[in-house]
């Protein structure tokens, strides 16, 4: 079967029960009202969804959020206590007819057409275009918004720490306790996932869209041990013999050998800690990884567990690894891993010295990025508050304005012409240089033929009439597929994973400098000649001439 075709049948993931119609803001069912007063029942608008400038000081962004706003249309109806709260609510003066009309609503008349979810996008591009009754597509503006904007800037931030961390180490994400508010952190995990982290600790984002759960444990746990006698019982059977062996008293006559190696004194070492690494192993005998700076990372974490590590292996099982939690992460990890490489070497275990070790502890892009200039041995970094609140940026800006209403268009002028809406109905094509890297975004007008692989294209600035450039690409991307149409999902999204690999791939197509940390390079989004001229003509009608007295 092909991707597509099981896509075709596949069956999205529950929607979160608060996304719903009344989950908007206040003036789009005022406005519907005054549009449905004012006779525009019959009017067909045209909706473009964009944001105006790149979250986290970069020059791309991730567009996500797509397939939830799929489930959105499907499920949008006002259901008998929306409306008997919208009748208490809204002034008494409104006719019953009107509510009789939002009771039958639905987007059966709805089209959008979108950009593939996972996709790099570009400040002014429209991600979404929501066509159809003019009072539908004003009442998806809000819940489609809050369904794109945390979505494409929690994807964008996670794409981010990706590219940071290189692709060889494992990044989890540990949110949730963090985020903001369930909904947040469940988002978070999501949109973490498809901007590529590894897995999540949230237990209900892996049940409800099939991410891969991951953790270690806390320092309570450890806390919770004081002496050795708290064990509740030391003994666990051979993993391949059955044989009963006593991982305490194995634990401890290694804690011996293992501090002659790495001159720490068994003494140092807290033997609570002990308990508990005991006791959390003998839960977890096949999947061993340890808390290791509840007291000190040097003088008791790693000997406890390399103790404890080494009687699991004669036991019949291998530890997983590490966990350092504070400290510096440089400095810890190194040490870490040539303890580990001492031990493989004293006792001819090769395997011991690539035991993983996980960093967390208020990990964001630039500790990511300065330890790597140090130099560390982390494999896995897990991430919670800096990633989920999006904390270097809280917000994306995406905005939903009008483009055309019964065929005519619609421009929003404003004293920064950076505001300034782009009119009509667009599409978007994305133009490949020679070199295979993508060049330019370009919108025309929909009525102009697409541009031509090898034909040379005019691209004009959108406001600056001095910026152009031709173009003759290589490959013409158009960047919208209709997603719903006649009442349904017409393109089904792709599944999690899949997106998640969109979004390695899309980024592929970027060039390095645009990429870049520290001050990278925008990337173009143009204008066709036809369009350049249309915006400017209807800037023209539509601004006031002004008289000087
Ligand atoms: N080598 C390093 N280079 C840059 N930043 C680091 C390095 N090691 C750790 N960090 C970061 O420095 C901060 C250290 O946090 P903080 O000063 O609160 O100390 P801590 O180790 O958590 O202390 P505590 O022992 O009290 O828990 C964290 O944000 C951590 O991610
Ligand atoms: O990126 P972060 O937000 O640090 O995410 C993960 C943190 O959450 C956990 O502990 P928590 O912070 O709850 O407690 P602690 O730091 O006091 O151990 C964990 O031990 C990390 O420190
Ligand atoms: O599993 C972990 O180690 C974890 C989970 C959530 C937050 N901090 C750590
Ligand atoms: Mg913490």
């Amino acid at each position: 079967m092909s991707s597509e075709e099981s896509n075709s049948n596949r069956k999205m993931a529950r929607q979160n029960g608060i996304v719903q119609p009344l989950l908007t803001d206040l003036y789009q069912i005022t406005m519907a009202y005054a549009y449905w007063k004012s006779g525009k029942v019959n009017d067909v608008a045209v909706f473009d969804l964009f944001f105006r400038t790149n979250p986290f000081q970069g020059e791309f962004t991730i567009f996500a959020g797509l397939e939830e706003c799929l489930k959105f249309l499907e499920n949008f109806h006002y259901s008998d206590s929306d409306i008997q709260y919208l009748q208490q609510t809204l002034p008494e003066n409104i006719e019953p007819e009107f509510f009789a009309y939002l009771k039958d609503l639905t987007c059966k008349d709805i089209r959008v057409s979108a950009i593939e979810e996972g996709s790099v996008v570009f400040p002014r591009v429209p991600l979404l275009r929501v066509e159809g009754p003019l009072i539908v597509a004003q009442l998806l503006e809000t819940t489609l918004l809050t369904l794109v904007n945390f979505a494409s800037l929690m994807a964008t931030n996670a794409a981010r720490y990706r590219m940071v961390a290189g692709k060889n180490v494992s990044l989890l994400e540990f949110g949730l306790r963090r985020a903001q508010g369930p909904d947040g952190g469940l988002s978070a995990s999501k949109y973490a996932y498809i901007g590529g982290f590894d897995g999540t600790s949230n237990v209900l984002a892996g049940k409800m869209f099939n991410i891969p759960v991951r953790g270690t444990h806390a320092h309570s746990f450890v806390t919770s041990f004081s002496t050795l006698e708290d064990i509740n019982s030391v003994i666990i059977r051979h993993a391949e013999t059955q044989e009963p062996c006593n991982l305490l008293e194995l634990a401890i006559e290694w804690r011996k050998r293992v501090s002659a190696i790495i001159d720490i004194s068994p003494e140092e070492a807290s033997d609570g800690e002990l308990a508990a690494l005991i006791s959390y192993a003998l839960a977890f005998p096949s999947g061993f990884l340890a808390l290791v700076d509840t007291y000190d990372v040097k003088r008791s974490g790693l000997l406890n567990f390399c103790a404890v590590a080494l009687a699991l292996h004669d036991c019949g099982y291998r530890a997983v690894g590490i966990r350092i939690d504070s400290g510096d992460l440089a400095y810890l990890s190194v040490l870490a891993r040539e303890t580990f490489e001492s031990i493989a070497e004293a006792f001819k275990l090769p395997w011991f010295s690539k035991l993983t070790i996980v960093a967390s502890n208020d990990i964001n892009e630039e500790t990511i990025l300065s330890l790597n200039e140090q130099g560390h041995k982390i494999d896995c970094f897990g991430i919670g508050t800096h990633l989920v609140t999006c904390q270097r940026q809280p917000a994306l800006g995406c905005v939903y304005k009008l483009t055309e209403i019964n065929g005519q268009p619609r421009i929003k002028l404003s004293q920064d012409v950076g505001k300034v809406t782009i009119p009509g109905h667009k599409e978007a094509y994305r133009l490949f240089g020679a070199d295979g890297h993508a060049l330019i975004d370009l919108l025309q007008r929909s009525s102009e033929p697409a541009p031509e692989v090898g034909q040379k294209v005019l691209c004009r600035h959108p406001f600056q009439e001095s910026k152009r450039a031709y173009v003759i690409p290589s490959k013409v991307e158009h960047l919208y597929k209709v997603y719903w149409k006649d009442g349904r999902i017409h393109t089904m999204p792709k599944p999690l994973h899949e997106v998640r690999e969109r979004v390695q791939s899309s980024l592929r197509t970027l060039r390095q400098d645009i990429k870049r940390n520290l001050n990278p390079t925008p990337y173009k989004v143009a204008v066709s000649d036809d369009l350049y001229n249309f915006i400017h003509d209807l800037w023209l009608q539509n601004a006031p001439i002004g008289e000087l007295s």
